[in-house]
């Protein structure tokens, strides 16, 4: 939790204003953020100086494992993250690769399990890194990449937290993710749950001990909108100690996750919270 703040406060200090011009809006920003996520000790990074919403941040990466391309199918499993990407987006809806209402296009988990190759089939990343993983097996590129920089123009939004790099040591495995682009008051919530939840599930499904989960942030923002609650009102706050995320131990496979899993399957344990905060969201 102390991480999380003294990035905020690091982007206070140090932070230049940059001009957005997708959002209209000025970014105070650092380039560089390293965060690291303690998942064998159970220290779930969740943030306690405003009431956060875990669900909805594991609900986003199912959809993402389940390769998901639609908002409706994300409300359907607990998440509304994407309605406002998918349907107020100004350049979407002009899109000529949009299918209609709720489609988000080729983004996140369609590259993640069905990445168009150029004989027509296709390619799922995670479906190879997760049998590899089942036994044992690290050929130094288990990578999960929603980068596809051919394909950004049949997309929303290209994705943020864009690659994920499983490792492993002896009977434990570890993730390094990275992201291009970070939201630090509202995006950050989400991809710290998200991050630390992946390296937990992964290695519930492969019968390895989860280690340690590395997060690498390139581009650090908090947008003009959103300053004054930051610096005036979350982090005047004392953060509670974390609490810890428990997974259904029946979970056992890839297919348990794309096929019966729901967000009853995860429950937070000792979660203490200051009261919640509403920052404004810029699509
Ligand atoms: N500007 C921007 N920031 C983001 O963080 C972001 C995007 N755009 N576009 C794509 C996704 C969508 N994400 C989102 C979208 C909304 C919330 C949000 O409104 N969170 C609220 C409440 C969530 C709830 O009630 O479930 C929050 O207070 O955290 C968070 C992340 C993260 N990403
Ligand atoms: O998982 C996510 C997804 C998105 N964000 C934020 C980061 C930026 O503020 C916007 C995306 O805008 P770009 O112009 O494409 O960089 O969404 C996030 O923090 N986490």
């Amino acid at each position: 939790m102390r991480q999380y703040l003294d990035l905020c406060q690091r982007i206070i200090d140090e932070g230049e204003w940059v001009e957005n011009e997708r959002t209209g809006k000025r970014c105070l920003t650092v380039i560089n953020a390293d965060l690291e996520y303690d998942v064998a000790n159970n220290q779930f990074p969740l943030i306690t100086t405003r009431k956060s919403y875990w669900k909805a941040a594991i609900a986003e990466m199912l959809g993402y494992l389940r390769g998901y391309d639609n908002a409706a199918d994300f409300r359907a499993i607990g998440c509304r993250t994407w309605d406002a990407n998918a349907n107020d987006n100004k350049d979407w809806l002009n899109n000529p690769h949009r299918k209609g209402e709720d489609d988000m296009g080729r983004v996140y988990g369609v590259q993640g399990r069905r990445w168009q190759k150029p004989d027509g089939s296709t390619l799922d990343q995670l479906q190879k890194i997760a049998d590899d993983l089942k036994r044992g097996i690290d050929d130094r590129g288990e990578i999960l990449t929603f980068y596809n920089p051919g394909e950004f123009d049949m997309g929303c939004l290209r994705p943020c937290m864009h690659t994920h790099t499983f490792s492993v040591l002896g009977d434990t495995l570890y993730l390094t993710s990275y992201q291009r682009s970070c939201d630090v008051p509202l995006g950050l919530n989400f991809n710290q749950v998200q991050v630390f939840f992946l390296l937990k599930i992964m290695a519930q499904i492969s019968g390895l001990k989860p280690g340690k989960a590395y997060h690498k942030i390139v581009n650090a923002h908090i947008y003009e909108d959103q300053l004054q609650l930051m610096r005036d009102v979350q982090l005047k706050r004392e953060p509670y100690p974390s609490p810890s995320l428990h997974i259904n131990p029946e979970i056992k496979s890839l297919k348990d996750l794309e096929t019966w899993v729901t967000l009853d399957d995860f429950e937070v344990k000792g979660y203490q919270y200051h009261e919640a905060i509403k920052y404004p969201f810029s699509v």
